[in-house]
C-alpha cells in the first residue's frame, strides 16, 4: 500500500509507459534542465515528449525559460544511453508544495534512473568566478533546511526510505571526475570549469548586498532557489547525483553601502556629486547568459552521460 496517496506515483508510471517505445521506458540518467539550460534536449536523439500536464501528479512550470515536459530518448555515442530529462522544473517559491517539487526525480527512480545530473543558472558569490563559468558543486548550503524547512520533512514516501539521509557524499565524486575528464576532452579552457558549493535560498528575491556577503561568508561559491530539494529526494532514492550552475550572473557585494547622508552634505557644500549606476539583476539576464552559454553545459552532459560505466 502507498504510503503517500496523495502522490499517484503507479498511475504516472503506466501513462509515461503507455507513451514511450519499450526501448525508452527504462531510462539509465536523469537530467534536469535550469533556467534557460533546456537546450540539452538537442543533445538527445529519438526523443519522445511527454507533457507535464499528462502526467498525474506532475504541476506546470510557471517561470518563463522553463517549459513543462518529460523528453526521454537516447544520448552519448553508439547505441546511446537511455535518458530522461525534465524540461522545466518546479520551484517552491511558484507555490508548489515541497512535494510537488521532487516528485518528478521520484518518478526518475521509478523509471530505474540510477543517476541524476540536475543543471542550474545561478548567481556567483565567489569573486573568482565569471559570468558563463560551470560550477561542479561539491557541497550545498541550505539556509531552508537550517530554518525548518527542510523538503523531506514529513511521512515517508516510502517504507524503503531511510528516515535520516547522511549528505556528506552527496555529490558523486565519481561523477565530478567525469565531467572534468569531459572538459579536458572537450578541450575547453581550464577556466571554463570550477567547483564549489552552492547556496540554496527560496527566492523569487535575489540577495540583497547584505545576504550575498552573508552567504559569501558563509562559504559558498554561488546561488539558487533551486537543485537542493531534487538532490535530497535524489539521494533518499538512492540515486547518484550530480549538479552543475552555469555562473549568470555576479551577486554584486560592494565593500560599503553608498551613503546618502554623505552626497546630501557634499551637494550642500556646493559639490559636484557623481551618482553611481546600480547594477541589477533580472531573470532576461539569467536566460540570456543561459541561452548564449548553455552549449557548453549540453556538450559537458552528453559528454558525462556517454561516459558513466555500468557500476559507478
Ligand atoms: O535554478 P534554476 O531553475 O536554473 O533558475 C534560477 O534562475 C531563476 C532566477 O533567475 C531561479 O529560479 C533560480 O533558481
Ligand atoms: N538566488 C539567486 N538565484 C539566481 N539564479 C540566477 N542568478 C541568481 C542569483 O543571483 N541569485
Amino acid at each position: 500500500m502507498s504510503q503517500h496517496p496523495e502522490l499517484p506515483f503507479a498511475a504516472a508510471i503506466e501513462v509515461i509507459k503507455s507513451l514511450l517505445p519499450e526501448t525508452l521506458q527504462k531510462p539509465r540518467v536523469g537530467i534536469v534542465c535550469g533556467s534557460g539550460l533546456g537546450g540539452i534536449v538537442d543533445c538527445i536523439r529519438d526523443v519522445v515528449l511527454v507533457p507535464y500536464k499528462m502526467i498525474p501528479g506532475f504541476a506546470e512550470s510557471t517561470v518563463p525559460g522553463h517549459k513543462s515536459s518529460l523528453a526521454f530518448g537516447l544520448m552519448g555515442p553508439g547505441d546511446g544511453v537511455p535518458v530522461v530529462a525534465m524540461l522545466g522544473r518546479f520551484h517552491p517559491y511558484e507555490g508548489h508544495h515541497m512535494r510537488t517539487v521532487v516528485y518528478p526525480v521520484r518518478i526518475m527512480a521509478k523509471l530505474g534512473v540510477t543517476e541524476v545530473i540536475i543543471t542550474n543558472a545561478a548567481g556567483g558569490l565567489n569573486p573568482k568566478l565569471s559570468v558563463g563559468t560551470i560550477v561542479v558543486i561539491h557541497d550545498h548550503l541550505a539556509l531552508p533546511n537550517m530554518t525548518g524547512m527542510n523538503p523531506l520533512l514529513g511521512p515517508l514516501t516510502s517504507p524503503r526510505h531511510q528516515r535520516f539521509i547522511p549528505l556528506s557524499d552527496a555529490y558523486s565524486p565519481s561523477l565530478r571526475r567525469l565531467v572534468f575528464l569531459a572538459a579536458h576532452h572537450l578541450s575547453l579552457d581550464p577556466s571554463a570549469l570550477a567547483e564549489g558549493t552552492y547556496a540554496w535560498v527560496s527566492g523569487p528575491t535575489y540577495e540583497t548586498p547584505a545576504e550575498g556577503r552573508f552567504l559569501r561568508l558563509a562559504g559558498a561559491d554561488v546561488v539558487g532557489m533551486s537543485t537542493v530539494p531534487e538532490v535530497l529526494a535524489a539521494r533518499e532514492e538512492g540515486l547518484n547525483v550530480m549538479a552543475l550552475s552555469l555562473v549568470t550572473n555576479a551577486v554584486v557585494i560592494p565593500d560599503g553601502y553608498r551613503s546618502i547622508r554623505e552626497e546630501v552634505l557634499a551637494e550642500l557644500a556646493g559639490k559636484r556629486v557623481e551618482l553611481p549606476v546600480a547594477d541589477v539583476v533580472s531573470h532576461e539576464e539569467v536566460l540570456e547568459i543561459g541561452k548564449a552559454k548553455g552549449e557548453v553545459m549540453m556538450k559537458l552532459v552528453e559528454w558525462v552521460v556517454g561516459s558513466i560505466p555500468c557500476n559507478i
